[in-house]
């Protein structure tokens, strides 16, 4: 028999994503085209992933950003900015979204379909996962 579930106890299985605004010199935002295969394929979405067992956020993003663009970060140069909570089919996505302004490096396209630096106004042309959505308006907001 399986215990009743409490009002503690989550419905679907919580994914710790971390994810980044890099800002460039000129007040852009790079965005990151997810490849053929992957869910969500071809949205453009902000580089980071999955939070591994015994990882903190800002080292998993740290890593990330190395495997998927080639850049060094430091932990003193991820500043969080805000959150996204959103209910997807199969899991709850708790996503931090960190901003970044200093990196080392060129950022290069090892793993995405494609990398835009996008102006903040005119993110909304970009079709995102539905959790970036709400994140939109505070880069907006940030970089007015
Ligand atoms: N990196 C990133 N992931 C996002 C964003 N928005 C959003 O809903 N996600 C979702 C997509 C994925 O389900 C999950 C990120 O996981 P991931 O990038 O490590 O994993 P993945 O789906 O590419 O697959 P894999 O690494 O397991 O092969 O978070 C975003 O802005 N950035």
């Amino acid at each position: 028999m399986t215990a009743p579930r409490t009002r503690r106890s989550p419905v679907k299985k919580l994914l710790l994503v971390a994810a980044c605004a890099l800002i460039d010199a000129d007040g852009r935002i790079l965005l990151a085209q997810r490849p053929e295969g992957k869910a969500m394929a071809g949205l453009w979405e902000f580089p980071g992933g999955k939070v591994e067992v015994g990882e903190t956020p800002e080292a998993s993003l740290i890593r990330e950003l190395h495997e998927e663009l080639g850049i060094g970060v430091k932990e003193a140069c991820l500043a969080p900015l805000t959150f996204a909570s959103h209910t997807y089919t199969d899991f709850h996505l708790l996503m931090p979204l960190y901003v970044c302004r200093r990196w080392d490096g060129i950022v290069t396209p090892r793993e995405h379909a494609a990398l835009r630096w996008v102006r903040p106004q005119t993110l909304r042309d970009y079709p995102m996962p539905e959790a970036d959505i709400p994140l939109i308006a505070h880069l907006q907001e940030l970089l007015r």
